[in-house]
């Protein structure tokens, strides 16, 4: 093999830089040149490729964000586009692709294989972790720190500052049908309660949680993924139903960006050595994953709404609101 791909897709995440660093240093020693994708899809069938130098992965592991740049493409889920994207690539003399990316970009790189003889291998990476059969996806642990933080830093406010009326606190981290971040950072941070969309609880259900929380202290704070206050207006309802007012805090898009954490990168790492291998193996159609701390090649699941939800089921606690 001469000559590889590799392309970001999906909503960027901490530690993309490292897997992208990972690869390229991988192919180099094994004699391949790295093509560079800009944009994701978008960029693929736009044809916006550079052959990638030593210079441009230097110092790349510890910045946030994706030097390849990432997006979301309409056009790549038809079959015309992902036809088109198979034409360009071979006419690069492109062998192997690598495709650095959450779910959906995962299930882009089978559609791709289905229907090429090129070898192309994806490599999870979303701050959501809702990547079926993968343990962490890269991102994760970087998005759960941020999260955490925050929390902790309410927290102190909550439990010093005293009122007459009880103090709620309200707290939206992302995660449109993942509740991951919102389960793993609450517990890491002693969020009094956990609302996830797995779950998706009625607002009096909610209502009765936090009542019984304030039952025995006068404040109370809750994590709550995005996905639960998409479609209605969430707080307004939950405001309405408690007569109490709550205070409200959106982490956003900070959540996505940042240095990556050490261990982002060390998944990072060993993921995207673990692409290349694979593709010099004859793989393709496949994803990279970790389950207990071992790195493996899966094949992708196609259902798209997994429920994720059993991964780490010892952490699970009383405080999800179900
Ligand atoms: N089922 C699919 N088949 C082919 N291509 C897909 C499919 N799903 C998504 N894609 C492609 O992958 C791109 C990224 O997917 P998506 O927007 O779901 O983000 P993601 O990779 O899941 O990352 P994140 O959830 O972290 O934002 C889409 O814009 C589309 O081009
Ligand atoms: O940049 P966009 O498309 O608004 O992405 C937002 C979404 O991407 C994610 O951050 C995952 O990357 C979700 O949690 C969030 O809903």
């Amino acid at each position: 093999m001469k000559k590889i791909g590799i392309l970001t897709s999906g909503g960027d995440a901490p530690g993309m830089n490292a897997a992208i660093y990972a690869v390229f240093n991988r192919a180099k020693s094994n004699g391949i040149s790295v093509i560079g994708i800009k944009k994701g899809y978008k960029g693929l069938i736009n044809d916006e490729f550079f052959e990638m130098q030593a210079a441009d992965v230097e110092g790349i592991c510890k910045r946030g964000g994706t030097i390849l740049k990432s997006a979301r493409s309409k056009r790549f889920k038809t079959n015309e586009g992902q036809k088109l994207a198979i034409k360009i690539l071979e006419s690069r003399g492109i062998e192997g692709l690598v495709v650095i990316g959450g779910n959906g970009s995962l299930q882009g790189a089978k559609a791709l294989a289905e229907k090429t003889d090129m070898k192309i291998i994806g490599v999870p990476s979303s701050i959501d972790n809702d990547i079926n059969g993968c343990d962490l996806s890269i991102g994760f642990s970087s998005a759960c720190d941020i999260v955490t933080k925050s929390i902790d830093n309410i927290k102190d406010t909550a439990v010093s500052f005293h009122t007459d009326k009880p103090r709620i606190f309200a707290v939206e981290a992302m995660g449109r049908r993942s509740g991951w971040i919102s389960v793993m950072a609450g517990m890491a941070a002693e969020a009094d309660l956990i609302i996830i969309p797995e779950e998706n609880p009625s607002i009096k259900c909610i209502a009765n949680n936090i009542r019984n929380v304030l039952s025995k202290k006068n404040d109370c704070v809750i994590l709550y993924a995005e996905g639960i206050s998409r479609s209605d207006n969430f707080i307004e309802k939950l405001k309405s139903e408690l007569g109490y007012r709550i205070r409200h805090s959106l982490l956003g898009f900070q959540q996505r960006g940042g240095s990556p954490t050490t261990s982002d990168r060390i998944l990072a790492l060993r993921m995207g050595n673990a692409a290349v291998d694979k593709i010099l193996e004859g793989d393709s159609g496949k994803f990279i994953t970790i389950q207990s701390d071992k790195i493996q090649v899966k094949e992708l699941d196609n259902r798209e709404d997994l429920f994720y939800y059993n991964k780490y089921l010892e952490l699970f606690s009383d405080k999800i609101v179900k």
